[in-house]
């Protein structure tokens, strides 16, 4: 690890610039290194527990970015679902922050939100919102566009309607085989799977008795096709559950509030008044408060953070971005509980080419991760996430939880429809956060004058496809791929637990040959 003492400037002292070490050292990031197996007690990668140990709710390392194009309501609620933690972006307005965490919250923990439409509504219009993969449905219900509401997903919160007004459950595989006008109404014909949680008895707390009954209630439909059933409550619908969620029901650990309702957590910036804010988004529920400008290491983030903690609001909070130790020392000292750790390798940010600022990802996280411990603190490793591997890496350097952006950007959960290009292929459109696309929204209400002021200093890309993977078009497809292959890092490593793998992890340096090697071969040499 590099030493960042500051050295002494002024009259009497000629530093043109400052090493960020005593010399130069070569910082490295994820695809330079790699992890050694060594012998192990884990029997089972099923044993280990992936749980953070930072404070928040979280049962698995993994946060969606807070950008506008990433995390929604909707995702955030499917990630929490899974244990993981959403970020709301600090560009919606409060207002829409309020409405998102409310929803959020009156989502079902156990099931599946519906996404609910009507049954004048088209194929075309239900494969805008799912994309046509395994266990992705839609849910046509009599009336169903009142239900459909401001908000992704269905309903509004507390908003559910009777399981009898539900005219059908499509799965998605078989929309996409038919023609894009074709009516959900005409196509809702079969006897609709409703399993009714009162009937169910204990069995609704059993995972695996639920995936059973689940089982039990699409092959007794006598569809062939049937690939989610209806949870309904006193005959309301609760929400939908196909066979592969009732498995992830058994397998994650949903992340919540102290009242059992799905985590959220929230960004604000740091201009304007962030402790007003901060105080009105927790009074609103929020789980975690993400403090967040692009030099995390400024006097104005110090202050937004003394002004937050001096709230003792008794919530997390996150603050960057930074990637020096020193950083930490001024953040943590503000009130600061976790750091957010990147500055430059984001895949929507341009601010490494635009400026040279910033750090391989992985020495950035190794440094602030030491330091933070040595304080009791915490760090999330955001941003330059591919592969599950760079989460194994990130977690070894020492992060609590790892952040993703334009990864998760590639989903069906994330904002926006789902669109297609000339080949058919689907993909959403993702932008940075300090791209002119985000910047002309964010001050879309300054004159003029301040606006092209703004724009002279964008650092991100404005338009860009993120393409769903066809076996994985789901944020929980990505985290069963991510989760499984960091449970088997871990158990390589001889780790059961996070605590553990921050001990254990034996990380070697690679050549761009060595990283090469390890790299599928898709077709043939
Ligand atoms: N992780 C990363 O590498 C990066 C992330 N981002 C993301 O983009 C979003 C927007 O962030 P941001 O641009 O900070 O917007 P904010 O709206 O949070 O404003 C940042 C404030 O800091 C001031 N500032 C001083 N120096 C800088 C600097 N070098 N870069 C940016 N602002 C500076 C700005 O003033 P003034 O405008 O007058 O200079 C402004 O008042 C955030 O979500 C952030 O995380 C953006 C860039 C890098
Ligand atoms: N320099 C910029 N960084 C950005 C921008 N928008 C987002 N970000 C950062 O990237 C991560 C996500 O990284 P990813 O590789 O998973 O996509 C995000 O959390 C921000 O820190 C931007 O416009 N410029
Ligand atoms: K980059």
């Amino acid at each position: 690890m590099s030493q960042t003492q500051p050295r002494r400037r002024g009259p009497g002292y000629a530093v043109p610039m400052d090493f960020i070490g005593a010399q130069p050292t070569l910082d490295l990031t994820y695809s330079d290194v790699f992890l050694v197996p060594r012998r192990s007690a884990v029997g089972s990668r099923l044993a280990v527990d992936l749980a953070p140990t930072d404070g928040t709710p979280a049962t698995v390392p993994l946060v969606s970015a807070n950008m506008n194009s990433v995390t929604g309501p909707r995702l955030a609620a499917v990630l929490a679902r899974r244990g993981g933690l959403g970020v709301l972006p600090q560009d919606m307005s409060e207002t829409g922050l309020i409405d998102a965490i409310a929803w959020v919250k009156a989502q079902p923990v156990g099931f599946d939100t519906p996404i609910v439409l009507g049954p004048e509504q088209t194929a075309a219009d239900a494969l805008r919102q799912v994309p046509a993969a395994e266990g992705q449905v839609v849910v046509v219900v009599e009336g169903g566009s009142a239900y459909a509401g401001a908000l992704p997903g269905g309903s509004e919160p507390g908003q559910t309607f009777p399981a009898e007004r539900v005219l059908g459950v499509l799965a998605a595989t078989r929309l996409a085989e038919l023609p894009g006008d074709a009516k959900l109404g005409d196509l809702a014909t079969g006897r609709v799977p409703v399993l009714e949680l009162g009937e169910l008895g204990s069995a609704a707390s059993e995972p695996r008795a639920m995936f059973d009954a689940v089982d039990a209630a699409l092959t007794g439909s006598g569809d062939t096709g049937a690939e989610a059933v209806i949870i309904a409550e006193q005959g309301r619908v609760r929400g939908t559950l196909s066979r592969r969620s009732a498995l992830r029901a058994s397998i994650y650990r949903p992340a919540v509030d102290g009242g059992g309702r799905l985590a959220v957590a929230v960004a604000v910036g740091i201009n304007g008044d962030p402790a007003a804010r901060a105080k009105a988004l927790a009074a609103a529920g929020a789980d975690v408060l993400v403090v967040d400008t692009a030099h995390g290491h400024q006097d104005g983030m110090i202050r937004a953070l003394r002004e937050i903690s001096a709230l003792g609001l008794g919530l997390p909070i996150v603050a960057g971005n930074i990637v020096t130790a020193d950083g930490v020392v001024d953040l943590v000292g503000a009130g600061a509980t976790i750091l957010k750790v990147g500055v430059g390798p984001g895949a929507m940010c341009t601010t490494r080419m635009m400026t040279a600022v910033g750090r391989p990802q992985f020495s950035a996280v190794l440094e602030t991760a030491q330091a933070a411990r040595e304080l009791g603190a915490h760090v999330w490793a955001d941003g330059g996430v591919r592969y599950p591997r760079d989460v194994a890496l990130a977690l070894a350097a020492g992060a609590g939880s790892v952040m993703i952006g334009s990864w998760f950007a590639g989903t069906a959960e994330s904002p926006g429809e789902l669109l297609a290009d000339a080949s058919g292929r689907q993909y959403k459109e993702s932008w940075g956060m300090a791209s002119t696309k985000a910047v002309q929204g964010r001050f879309s209400k300054l004159d003029a004058f301040e606006r092209a002021r703004k724009e002279l200093f964008a650092e991100g890309i404005s338009s860009s496809k993120i393409y769903l993977d066809p076996q994985r078009p789901s944020v929980e497809d990505l985290v069963d791929m991510i989760t499984s292959g960091v449970r088997s890092s871990f158990t390589y490593a001889g780790a059961a637990s996070l605590a553990d793998f921050h001990v254990n992890a034996r990380v070697g340096l690679q050549s761009a040959a060595g990283y090469e090697e390890g790299k599928a071969l898709p077709v043939s040499w």
